[in-house]
């Protein structure tokens, strides 16, 4: 555009050197390249203008411009060089101007239509231009969705890179999980390998085992058979033991009499120590004692005379026995009672002679009586019986009689509520008491706690009288039931420990009031005892057991189906002579009996 306007001006000049005032718009064009060009020109030839102001302004006439008056003094280059007069010079300056003009005018317009072609030549351009420039920007807007739908792509593709990268983290994680379940693959595959060649070695050890196996169940089943032969064998054995056993007892009670109720004469020690001056214990033998009686002449004319009693029984043991000495010959009878044999044993004697110690002794292992210790050797034989296929059930019984009364001695209860006993007889013949306590035991320190049990209720009555314990008798019991199932065997016994009350006579003096009916029941129940005895040994149709609670309730005890054996303990002391005497006379006379042999309860 402004090219445009710029190849107008020169063509505005041309026009104004037609006019008069060509030189003036000359003069005035310095602005236009082409008209200072043409100024240059005039410049050439023109004077010095501070020549000219002066004398233009002292030649403008009156009312014309002074731009208008100065134009033929500037058109008059030559001025100072013609004469005023000159007029000729100056219209040929003049001319030659007008021609320099002419020219000029000439070259510019030439210049111009130059210009005009240029400027045509440039439109064309430009519509050109401008057709590239539409082009340009349908290119540009064409360039600009391109851009935004490569900004869209780039968007994506950022996505596409930011997921790749994320893709990429994850596959090297899963490259360095490959790599680790690679390593551990091939730890496995080793491992493996490990195990199958460990598997083929126990494989083949296996098949070697296997035929061993077959070879120890062979021998096995061969050992069967010789243990089952050796059971038998076994059992054969302990059938001819059990008889031998019975034999033996039979023998040994033979040898001194007939009779099946053995009788061991105890002598308790001194109470002061040293010896007894009565009681004669004949040293080369175990089974009898003498008791010597010395007699004062009444005259004093003939000396004393010493009357001798002499007695036999079983066994006699002096007051150095051991409480393990004792055992020892009673432990074959509690065989007997595992046996399926009723077994009763009972100490007789008076208050004060021993019976206590014997059958239930003291605390220490030494001291024990024959209580604790026969239980013991019930447990231990049971329990090796048990090997043989013999299972043992165990029921303990504890019982007191005090004038004619029963007492529960393993009662718990309430003193109040203590409870009233019957004797029963039941149709298998077996004796029972109504309310009593039939505890099962299974362990030996059971019983011991039972025996314990008895002793503190023998304590408690005892407090509330007086040597109450002398004065009854206490019976344990020990029900026993053996099977054997695999022989399809049973048995049944009672071992049966009695602590008989004190049997010493009773004095004329006493005899009076509860004392009087205190010794009257204990003398009546010891000779019905004595009498039950002797019935059994006369073999008599009858015999009175319920004459007393005691025989009644020892009847499956005593008798034909059952091995007895009592214990007569004697006071060592000079002043009990006489009760020893009737103690040893009572035992002498249960010795001579012959009741039978005893048989087994088994099925
Ligand atoms: N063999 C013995 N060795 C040592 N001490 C004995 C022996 N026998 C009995 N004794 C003691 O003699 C005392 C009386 O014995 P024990 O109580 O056994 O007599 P008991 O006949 O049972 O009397 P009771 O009829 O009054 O019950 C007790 O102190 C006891 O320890």
């Amino acid at each position: 555009m402004r090219r445009e306007q710029d190849m107008h001006k020169p063509q505005a000049a041309a026009t104004v050197i037609g006019h008069r005032q060509a030189p003036v718009a000359a003069s005035r064009a310095p602005h236009s390249e082409s008209i200072r060009t043409a100024g240059a020109a005039t410049v050439a030839v023109g004077p010095s203008r501070g020549v000219l102001k002066r004398s233009t302004a002292s030649a403008a006439p009156r009312g014309v411009n002074p731009k208008q008056a100065a134009v033929p003094k500037t058109v008059g280059v030559g001025a100072s060089r013609r004469k005023p007069w000159d007029l000729k010079g100056k219209v040929n300056d003049m001319e030659d101007k007008i021609r320099n003009f002419q020219t000029k005018a000439r070259s510019v317009n030439e210049e111009m239509e130059a210009l005009k072609g240029s400027l045509s030549h440039s439109q064309s351009r430009v519509s050109q231009m401008e057709k590239e420039v539409e082009q340009q920007r349908s290119q540009i807007s064409k360039y600009e969705i391109e851009l935004q739908a490569l900004s869209h792509v780039r968007q994506e593709l950022e996505k596409v890179s930011s997921d790749k990268s994320f893709l990429q983290k994850e596959l090297s994680n899963l490259e360095e999980k490959y790599k680790v379940m690679e390593t551990l693959r091939d730890s496995q595959e080793t491992e493996l390998q490990a195990l199958k060649m460990k598997l083929s070695v126990q494989e083949s050890t296996m098949t070697r085992l296997q035929s061993t196996l077959r070879d120890r169940e062979e021998e096995v089943h061969s050992l069967k058979e010789m243990v089952a032969e050796q059971k038998e064998e076994l059992h054969t054995g302990e059938m001819e033991r059990r008889r031998l056993h019975n034999t033996i007892q039979e023998l040994k009670a033979s040898q001194r009499s007939p009779g099946n109720i053995r009788v061991f004469c105890r002598v308790r020690p001194l109470v002061s120590g040293g010896l007894s001056k009565h009681i004669q214990l004949p040293a080369s033998d175990d089974k009898s004692i003498v008791l010597a009686k010395t007699e004062e002449s009444h005259t004093g004319k003939v000396a004393d005379t010493q009357k001798n009693y002499n007695f036999s029984f079983d066994r006699v043991f002096g007051p150095q026995a051991s409480q393990q000495e004792i055992f020892e010959e009673i432990s074959l009878l509690v065989q007997s009672a595992l046996d399926g044999y009723n077994v009763c044993v009972f100490a007789y004697g008076q208050t004060g002679s021993g019976k206590t110690y014997t059958m239930e002794g003291e605390e220490y292992d030494d001291t024990r009586g024959v209580i604790p210790r026969a239980v013991q050797q019930v447990f231990k034989a049971g329990q090796k019986l048990a090997a043989q296929g013999w299972e043992f059930t165990f029921t303990a019984s504890f019982v007191e009689i005090y004038n004619e009364t029963l007492r529960d001695l393993l009662y718990t209860g309430k003193a109040s509520k203590r409870p009233e006993h019957e004797i029963r007889k039941m149709a298998s013949n077996e004796v029972t008491v109504t309310n009593l306590t039939y505890e099962k035991v299974y362990t030996e320190d059971q019983v011991q706690g039972l025996i314990a049990v008895a002793k503190r209720n023998r304590s408690t009555a005892q407090t509330s009288q007086n040597d109450r314990s002398s004065r009854s008798h206490s019976v344990f019991q020990l029900h026993i039931e053996g099977v054997n199932a695999g022989r399809d065997v049973t048995c049944k016994s009672t071992l049966c420990l009695v602590d008989l009350a004190g049997s010493e006579r009773m004095m004329k003096s006493q005899s009076q009031g509860d004392r009087f009916k205190e010794m009257t029941a204990i003398n009546s129940s010891l000779s019905n005892l004595g009498i039950v005895i002797t019935s059994l040994a006369n073999k008599e149709s009858h015999i009175p057991y319920r004459n007393s609670k005691l025989t009644y309730l020892l009847q499956g005890c005593l008798g034909g189906n059952s091995k007895t054996l009592m214990f007569v303990n004697i006071s060592p002391e000079s002043d009990s002579f006489g009760e020893t005497l009737n103690s040893l006379r009572f035992a002498s006379k249960v010795n001579d009996c012959v009741i039978g042999t005893a048989s087994s309860n088994k099925k």
